[in-house]
């Protein structure tokens, strides 16, 4: 396909053109054609007009044949008279199978095999029914999909678009047929290995909308009344003006489900008119919209009469093009491929060529009045025949003053070069949105040192904790408490985990900020690291660092020979003082058998969910050297967080993983959340920053998902409603700590040991937290998104949690949230609520997590059971004490 080919910093928008009644076939001349005019893809019809009526024929001499046999034949017995009840649809018994359509013929199809067939996307007919309630409509229509399903992957086609399910059947209850539709879909897509289908969808459903569109020679009305009529059990007439937000996204989920979410079957999206509500955007950013396809109807026009879209609309693109896989465009019914004729005119061709690349003047590009028309119904798709019959008129007129005969295709490319550029977040994180990783296990691995270089990158990290080392030394200071160095001159810092020395560096740095000594170790058990470590110190530090090999649970304490505490500090060598034997039972003993102690601890232990990567355990073994009095760690606290949402990309490619690998869906994932919904949110109105004004950007941290704008410059911005599961503070309580030493060995204390195993020495570091979370709007769950936030000194504070990053550490980028799975996820209706529990177990040895959810409904005041997924358990997996 041909490129438009912009700045990599700026999303590159491909677009097609869409002709609901294309009338020529698709050749490699329109197809050049198309892409000198900066198309980047055409649309066909598999089959033709001719194909269509054929079929029309052989239904209405089925259907004639059926009324003119008579008598018993067709009489319905009692067992098979269709009951009041239409949900239980059966035909009747002696009723002659449906009609068979026999195979395509030349004049069928305007398709066959060639080099440009790849870069066509085919449609298959807009006219079948396939979800209709009579099962012969239902038949014909699942005949008409496969033949042309099949004829268009023999021809190499490689994407086929299939009408959505119809909703709406005459007195029915909505969505009754999406069975039948879900099953063909999956018949379908065996019709070739490489196909990717794509279901043709509106973004909310409403029953007018769906009756507008209604094709001539449409199937559906052919659907016989014992089928369709009464029922007035929650039946959908037409003329109701009632919108269904989430009818056709949860259409699009009964139909994934069958089709276990394959990863060919994905969603073209119909760009309404008029904004639909923040939350069923969200909801579709998060799943796998293959394209946007935007009909002439959903274009306004500005004063002077040129096609632009609303401002909520250019916000929705501009959301959705920051997506890892961003959509393509259709820009549908826009106006045929311009013909040769402009060739004639070297100077209507040039300036139009130039529109078409987006270059267009500033009246051109002018918003509609207002950025949003008054709109009786979000979801309303078509404009009035007045507004229709001038919108026409408008175009012709400015068709004919623009010489530009692609108004639209040129409006667009207009969007694409204005586009925010990407901020440096997202270029950081390219390529590694909602990619699946396993966490980091620092403490049983040894980094390699390019996973090192990536977190230094951290513009926000490193700062921050040099300002919490520079607070705390300030404070040491004013509240005149004693220094732990030789002499009791310097402040006794130990950096522990080191890594290759950033926060030695910034720790040497807060000492001369705060003009306070200092006297720093470096302790690391990274063999490789530590040769990194040493270089520094002979390069960058002066030599002034105490640079220890070691696990921190088993370093002895600071110990300076004869010499270092005789002289100034900094003027003695950095080798490693020869430590003197220590007695097991003093471990505990801070400072005795000729050990000193450490003043202020500092350590960069952290995981996605703070403590998974065994900061708690790492930190209590090293307790024992902290001075016992005044001693602090810098962080002091950290707490993880929580939050259900809805994830089916990370579905999808963890299933696809579990036939190969059973512990797939009970391992926590390191994963830059992206194409993911916040499933219980609290609505909250923002008025954007000038900034975001200017750059087109939401509020700053959230996923696209979460930011809608209202259209009016106001933001609703959806917050998620993201609970704190635990806490660990650092230090630990000295009693638990001495409990913890009792237990060891199976000690006096134990009694039957742990709960999960072991003795129970760990067992203050588990814990348990059960959460329940409100959820407004219907949606499934398929897992939880995991965040934290930690507190290193006084108000300095990091955080991940999407609510309070922008607040607390904003642009920081070295963790990525943690993603819990489901292995099947939960589905649920509007006003529900999840109830999530989840556990951090030990037996230590390692430490795992278990995570369960329930889902209730509300029904009034009570609280009904929906349904529970699995216990899922990391045990297997575990991280490694
Ligand atoms: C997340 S890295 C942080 C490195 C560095 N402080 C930074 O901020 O770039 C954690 C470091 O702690 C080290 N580490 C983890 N557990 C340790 C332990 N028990 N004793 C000593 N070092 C440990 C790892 O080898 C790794 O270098």
């Amino acid at each position: 396909m041909a490129s438009a080919g912009y700045d990599e910093h700026y999303p590159t928008f491909y677009i097609g053109q869409h002709e609901t009644q294309r009338s020529l076939p698709v050749t490699d001349e329109i197809l050049r054609q198309a892409q000198a005019w900066n198309y980047d893809m055409l649309t066909t019809p598999i089959t033709t007009p001719y194909f269509h009526s054929r079929v029309l024929t052989l239904l209405s001499n089925y259907l004639s044949e059926l009324s003119s046999l008579s008598g018993d034949d067709l009489t319905l017995s009692s067992s098979n008279t269709l009951p009041s009840n239409l949900s239980d649809v059966r035909p009747p018994k002696s009723e002659p199978p449906a009609p068979v359509i026999p195979s395509l013929s030349p004049v069928d199809t305007p398709l066959t095999p060639n080099d440009t067939i790849s870069q066509i996307i085919a449609c298959a007919s807009s006219w079948i029914d396939l979800a209709s309630p009579d099962p012969l409509i239902a038949n014909i229509s699942r005949q008409v999909l496969n033949l042309e399903m099949a004829y268009a992957a023999f021809c190499g086609v490689g994407n086929i678009v299939i009408p959505g399910p119809r909703l709406h059947h005459q007195g029915r209850n909505t969505g009754e047929g999406i069975a039948q539709y879900a099953r063909a879909v999956q018949e379908a897509l065996a019709a070739g290995p490489f196909l990717q289908v794509l279901i043709n969808l509106p973004m909310v459903d409403q029953i007018d909308a769906e009756l507008d569109e209604d094709v001539m020679g449409s199937l559906a009305p052919f659907a016989r009344d014992q089928y369709t009529s009464q029922s007035t059990l929650g039946s959908s007439k037409p003329g109701s003006k009632k919108v269904d937000m989430f009818g056709t996204w949860d259409a699009w989920h009964i139909i994934r489900t069958m089709c276990k979410y394959n990863s060919r079957l994905s969603v073209v999206l119909n760009l309404p008119r008029h904004h639909p509500p923040a939350a069923v955007q969200s909801r579709w950013l998060s799943e796998p919209v293959r394209i946007i396809s935007i009909h002439q109807n959903s274009f306004l026009k500005n004063s002077k009469g040129y096609p632009v879209l609303s401002k909520a609309n250019q916000n929705i693109i501009t959301r959705f093009m920051r997506l890892r896989t961003p959509p393509w465009f259709l820009l549908s019914d826009v106006g045929p491929i311009p013909g040769f004729e402009l060739n004639n005119n070297p100077q209507a061709t040039a300036a139009a060529a130039a529109s078409a690349a987006g270059f267009l003047s500033p009246s051109a590009t002018a918003d509609a009045a207002g950025g949003v028309s008054k709109s009786p119904s979000p979801g309303a798709s078509s404009p009035t025949p007045a507004e229709a019959a001038a919108a026409t008129q408008q175009s012709a007129e400015a068709s004919k003053r623009s010489k530009d005969p692609t108004p639209h295709l040129s409006y667009m490319r207009h969007l694409q070069r204005n586009q925010p550029a990407k901020t440096p977040i997202e270029r950081f994180g390219a390529g590694y949105q909602d990619y699946l990783q396993a966490p980091l296990q620092p403490l049983a691995d040894n980094l390699e040192s390019i996973t090192y270089e990536v977190f230094e990158k951290d513009p926000i990290k490193y700062e921050w904790y040099e300002r919490a080392i520079t607070r705390a030394l300030r404070d040491w200071v004013d509240y005149k408490k004693p220094m732990s160095g030789p002499r009791g001159r310097s402040v006794v810092i130990a950096v522990v985990g080191a890594g290759r020395g950033p926060l030695v560096t910034r720790a040497l740095r807060a000492s001369e900020a705060a003009r306070v000594p200092v006297d720093v170790w470096a302790v690391e058990k990274n063999q490789n690291a530590y040769v990194l470590l040493q270089r520094h110190n002979e390069e960058d530090w002066g030599g002034c660092v105490h640079v220890v090999k070691s696990d921190m649970r088993a370093w002895k304490g600071p110990w300076w020979d004869e010499s270092e505490l005789q002289e100034e500090r900094g003027t003695t060598s950095s080798s490693i003082p020869e430590e003197p034997e220590l007695d097991e039972d003093d471990l505990s003993l801070a400072g005795s058998s000729g050990f000193g102690v450490v003043d202020i601890l500092v350590s960069e232990l952290l995981g996605s969910f703070a403590d998974n990567e065994l900061s708690p355990e790492c930190l209590d073994g090293v307790q024992h050297v902290l001075n016992p009095m005044h001693g602090i760690s810098i962080p002091s606290s950290y707490t993880a967080h929580l939050t259900p949402i809805s994830a089916p990309k990370l579905h999808a490619d963890i299933a696809l993983r579990t036939p190969a690998d059973s512990s797939a869906p009970e391992t926590p994932y390191v994963v830059m959340l992206h194409a993911i919904d916040f499933l219980s949110t609290t609505a909250v109105a923002t008025e954007p920053t000038a900034a975001q004004e200017a750059e087109g950007t939401g509020t700053p941290s959230i996923p696209p998902a979460l930011n809608a704008s209202a259209g009016s410059g106001t933001t609703t911005t959806f917050q998620p409603n993201i609970k704190i599961a635990w806490e660990f503070e650092h230090p630990a309580p000295t009693n638990t700590l001495l409990f913890s030493q009792l237990r060891k060995g199976g000690g006096i204390q134990s009694g039957g040991g742990g709960l999960a195993g072991g003795d129970g020495a760990n067992e203050h570091n588990a814990r348990f937290a059960k959460l329940s979370f409100r959820c407004k709007d219907r949606g499934v769950c398929h897992g939880l998104g995991g965040y934290f936030e930690t507190v290193l000194y006084d108000d300095v504070e990091l955080s991940t949690n999407p609510v309070s990053m922008a607040h607390k550490s904003k642009d920081m980028i070295s963790w990525f949230p943690i993603y819990f799975p489901l292995k099947a996820p939960i589905y649920f209706p509007d006003h529900s609520e999840l109830d999530v529990s989840i556990w951090r177990q030990t037996d230590d040895r390692k430490v795992w997590y278990e995570w369960m959810v329930e889902a209730f409904v509300l029904l009034g005041e009570k609280r009904v059971r929906l349904g529970v997924s699995d216990l899922h358990s990391s045990k297997k997996n575990g991280c490694l004490m």
